[in-house]
């Protein structure tokens, strides 16, 4: 291991972000992808102002700051509370005791995700989603407005997780005051409303009785609901309600009977739902690259689909995943995701650590980008299989390609290119007899087609395997008879 910092060593804060790099990638760096950056940083002898400047700026997205991508949030999402009922009493000339006409409250608004192809970041998503909450009742039979719902578009593969909420909460629930204050106070009261009964029966207690049978139900009706939320939002355009607001509490016309001819209390609205979410953004794409820093992932995207990354000879140029759409002559479309480079020590979180391989997790088939004109790319290709095992085992049984870029810097490569191909099939095991090996040149656009070519017949055929599991019904599914 080297370890490599960096960062000019005039600014302490920038020393925390050291990146280890192994010592044989290091060594990838200087010979074949020349990085005066990374070198001239580490050697510290360069003053050019334009390194200087551009390595601030990676030193500056290294450490989160200027980043606009975010794939994982926290939420708390809250529906609105409903609005109060209202006691008031008709009050007309001549009509000394009018009839009771208090409006009922509107209901709290609910929070719902909408799924967006136009999103691709959970960036804009606040920690807070918080509905409007209902308006009161008031005089005249007017009931109170519907809360307003708060809709946020999510990007499509987005995955809504219900965690337990912080223990500061749990313990304020516990300590909430007891339950006879608790029933008291989801009351509106008029002025001398004790005096409001018969002398035979209390119809305050009525009432109370009333509104306890209507919850019992409502809680029997929600017996079933699902104790906690987990989606997994692939279909673009779908609505999904995340937290329900509250129900708007009733107007003192509700407890109107033949024997009290003028109730003097309303309800309360009753709060909205309060949940605490996980968002997880992990892009749908068909192929997944991984490889290296360097390796030319981006170079490749670019080749084989209309996107435009960022492509430099520095390591770590991208930062965030790409999604690139290929386009075949007969309108086929299938997507590729880029995603940063990984290097040893990535689920130690050495470089940019390996949660950004949440993007190609959901992938069909994963596309190993390797330098094959580096210093023994097949010692990459088992990093990268062993970063991929130690984020998710068993990721690396998926469907893979391996594409062998830089085929263009000849003498290396030609001198690599055998043994490469070898070492690939002696790591993949049984299975190696499968898995093609193919020389590009990304930068110059050679054995595109093939790539393509080959990438959509493996994603056609997990298609069709994955159409066939789901047309099989499985074991004692069909068992009901009529
Ligand atoms: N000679 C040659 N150079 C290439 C080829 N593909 C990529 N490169 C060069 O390699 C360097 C790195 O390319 P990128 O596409 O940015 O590499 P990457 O894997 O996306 O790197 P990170 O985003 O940092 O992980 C660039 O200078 C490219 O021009 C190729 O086929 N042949
Ligand atoms: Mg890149």
């Amino acid at each position: 291991m080297v370890s490599f910092q960096c960062a000019r060593s005039i600014r302490p804060v920038i020393l925390a972000y050291t990146i280890r790099i192994p010592a044989n990638l290091a060594k990838t760096y200087s010979t074949h992808s020349p990085s005066p950056t990374f070198d001239k940083i580490a050697s510290n002898e360069d003053d050019d102002i334009g390194i200087r400047g551009r390595s601030r700026r990676v030193d500056y997205k290294l450490r989160g700051k200027g980043r606009n991508f975010v794939d994982f949030v926290r939420v708390v999402a809250k529906g609105g509370a409903g609005g109060d009922g209202c006691v008031a009493f008709h009050r007309e000339k001549h009509i000394a005791k009018g009839p009771p006409n208090g409006g009922n409250g509107g209901r709290g608004g609910n929070v719902i995700l909408t799924v967006s192809r136009d999103e691709t970041t959970l960036n804009h998503v606040p920690y807070l989603c918080a509905a409007g909450r209902g308006g009161h009742g008031l005089g005249a039979q007017r009931h109170g407005l519907s809360g307003k719902n708060l809709i946020i578009q999510v990007p499509l593969g987005t995955v809504v997780r219900e965690i337990d909420p912080p223990k500061s909460k749990v313990q304020e629930e516990a300590e909430e005051e007891n339950p006879e204050e608790q029933r008291k106070k989801r009351w509106v009261f008029y002025p001398r409303y004790e005096e409001n009964s018969d002398g035979k029966t209390d119809f305050f207690e009525e009432a109370e009785k009333l509104v306890d049978k209507e919850e019992k139900y409502l809680r029997w009706r929600q017996r079933d609901a699902a104790p906690r939320l987990h989606l997994d939002l692939s279909t673009p355009g779908v609505d999904v309600q995340i937290a329900t607001g509250g129900r708007g509490g009733y107007g003192n016309p509700h407890f109107l009977t033949t024997a009290n001819r003028s109730p003097k209390f309303a309800t309360r609205g009753t709060p909205g739902q309060v949940h605490y979410l996980e968002l997880e953004l992990k892009t749908i794409a068909d192929a997944g690259l991984v490889g290296l820093p360097n390796a030319g992932k981006s170079t490749f995207l670019s080749a084989v689909s209309n996107a435009h990354p960022k492509i430099a000879s520095y390591p770590f140029t991208t930062l965030n995943p790409y999604i690139g759409t290929v386009d075949y002559p007969d309108s086929y479309q299938l997507t590729v995701a880029d995603i940063p480079g990984l290097i040893e020590g990535a689920h130690r979180n050495v470089g940019l650590g390996h949660s950004f391989l949440r993007h190609v997790e959901r992938s069909k088939v994963l596309v190993y980008v390797v330098d094959v004109a580096a210093e023994r790319p097949w010692e990459h290709f088992r990093t990268l299989r062993g970063e991929l095992e130690a984020y998710r085992e068993g990721l690396t049984a998926r469907p893979s390609l391996v594409v062998a870029n830089k085929a263009d810097v000849t003498d290396q490569a030609k001198a690599n290119l055998g043994e490469f191909e070898m070492r690939v099939r002696e790591t993949f095991g049984e299975e190696g007899e499968e898995v093609v090996v193919v020389p590009v040149s990304a930068k110059y656009r050679k054995n595109i087609v093939k790539v393509t070519t080959l990438l959509r017949q493996m994603v056609e055929k997990v298609k069709a395997e994955e159409a066939l599991e789901r047309a099989i019904p499985e074991e004692g599914e069909d068992d009901y008879e009529p």
